[in-house]
């Protein structure tokens, strides 16, 4: 019997949280468009609402793509108001394994391979309890996959926090990692997420492969890297599968026609769209800066806007579905009379991608979440980087000092609040300043990349059809073909 991708069925865990949840939805979509397989997405929950209702009608291919739930877990009595995200994602997703395992059990079909977001590495021994194939998606860089899969042989090698060393930390064969820029749970190697971050950097090789949401020519010296076996010396050919970008479709006609009518009548390229993801917040007076910089710069723009942090800057990662914000108050007094014709405001979550490929936007600050920056990449887009949480400041180094498409701040968004005068500086640099022209040009040519690599012959095609052949090939072992 001939085994085709026809005949495979997936399985995708997908963390809570939009960043997760979305580029395993694409990814779901992927599979079944483009290669015929069967996927399921069970997705982790948390009892709070989506913030957009129409996400899950994304899949193309509704037929093969089936979406499932899993029942809410309940980790209130494990955490506590300081407990980090990547701790509360990491048991969220442990405590949800016994659904995993009855869901799984319970499927007429039961699925050839497991895919998992990083935060699910522990659902391993669940797929090899039902013979299936296991790999980890990672939706974001090789960089921050290097850094995560290295960091168990930097924490022996280094002693003191990580963020107050005065050399560069060395990843073998990669490019090296500022201390400034280290991921969130490696800041303070005393709490809970770091132990956690160590312990998926443990697990993550021990999968049948690592799915990345990055392409051969965006990051070719990391990827060497992973294939030369520089980072993951103890492994023989473990395979790295670059698959991206995937980036999500234009979200279809919805919730705000006003504000697309009012983007038809601006000239091309002249608004900038302010927004930091599905969880980023800025603290009041971080608010009144940024209000105050836009304001200065004289630019178009559309915000999306969200009620100051009373703590964290990632305080909506769980609960951006739940807020409302119908009465900015905390904007400096007049602001909404001054800026009536030049820029609009959009309560909590925005149809991003319809936005950021509309002609009219021409530039886009961001918090450098992965799936934020793909999607202004390929909407040619250029950005002001402005890192809050998670991997985002390795992002943001990357889009500035290695791609040129972005501007930063001079100071840490998450240390020190950003002045009026270098917001508007920024706005202005990349809207109307030669720096902008060229990074315009820089992102055009990383889409243009983009796009050949999903091409027949294209590096992201390939690596998708040699996982396809993979999942294939242990499907054969296994019924023994
Ligand atoms: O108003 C909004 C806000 C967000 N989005 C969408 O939500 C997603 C947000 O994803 P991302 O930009 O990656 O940010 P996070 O939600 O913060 O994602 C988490 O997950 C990503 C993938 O692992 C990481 O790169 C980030 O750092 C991490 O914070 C994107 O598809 C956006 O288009 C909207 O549609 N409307």
């Amino acid at each position: 019997m001939d085994i085709s991708s026809k005949d495979l069925h997936v399985a995708i865990l997908s963390s809570p949280g939009m960043g997760h949840l979305i580029p395993v939805l694409v990814l779901a979509n992927r599979l079944a468009a483009s290669h015929k397989i069967k996927v399921t997405v069970l997705l982790v929950t948390t009892g709070v609402a989506l913030p957009e209702s129409n996400l899950l009608k994304l899949p193309l291919d509704q037929s093969l793509v089936e979406f499932i739930e899993l029942p809410p877990v309940d980790i209130s009595h494990l955490v506590g108001p300081s407990t980090q995200v990547v701790t509360q994602l990491c048991i969220m997703v442990r405590e949800a394994l016994p659904l995993l395992h009855s869901a799984i059990a319970s499927m007429d079909r039961r699925p050839d391979a497991l895919f998992v977001d990083p935060f699910g590495t522990e659902a391993l021994p669940i797929a090899a309890e039902f013979n299936m194939a296991k790999y980890v998606y990672v939706p974001s860089t090789a960089w921050f996959t290097a850094l995560t899969v290295y960091c168990p042989v930097l924490d022996k090698e280094i002693q003191g926090q990580f963020v107050d060393q005065q050399e560069h930390l060395k990843i073998p064969g990669c490019k090296v990692v500022r201390p400034e820029d280290v991921v969130d749970p490696m800041l303070d190697r005393n709490d809970q997420q770091y132990n956690e971050y160590i312990k998926i950097g443990k697990q993550i090789p021990l999968f049948d492969g690592i799915l990345l949401n990055t392409w051969e020519e965006l990051e070719p010296k990391t990827l060497q890297a992973f294939k030369e076996n520089h980072i993951l010396s103890s492994l023989v050919n473990f395979p790295i599968y670059p698959i991206g970008p995937l980036t999500r479709p234009i979200e279809p006609a919805g919730s705000d026609p006003d504000l697309i009518q009012w983007l038809d009548k601006q000239p091309n390229e002249s608004v900038i769209f302010v927004s930091f993801g599905s969880g980023g917040m800025l603290s009041a007076q971080q608010i009144i800066e940024l209000a105050w910089g836009l304001e200065l710069s004289q630019q178009r723009f559309v915000w999306v806007i969200r009620p100051p942090t009373k703590g964290r800057v990632d305080d909506a990662f769980f609960n951006v579905g739940n807020g409302s914000d119908d009465n900015p108050d905390y904007l400096p007094d007049g602001f909404l009379t001054r800026i009536r014709d030049v820029g609009k405001l959009v309560p909590m979550w925005a149809q991003q991608v319809k936005i950021l490929s509309h002609p009219s936007i021409g530039g886009f600050m961001s918090h450098c979440g992965w799936n934020s920056t793909l999607e202004s990449i390929t909407s040619d887009v250029p950005i002001i980087a402005w890192p809050l949480y998670a991997e985002q400041r390795l992002n943001a180094t990357l889009l500035t000092k290695e791609l040129g498409v972005a501007v930063r701040p001079k100071v840490l968004p998450t240390k020190e609040v950003v002045g009026r005068e270098e917001i508007e500086k920024m706005v202005r640099t990349i809207m109307e300043g030669k720096e902008g022209v060229v990074m315009r040009d820089n992102v055009k040519k990383l889409k243009i990349g983009a796009m050949n690599a999903h091409e027949n012959n294209g590096s992201s095609y390939k690596s998708m059809c040699e996982l396809v052949m993979d999942i294939i090939v242990r499907k054969g072992d296994i019924i023994g073909v």
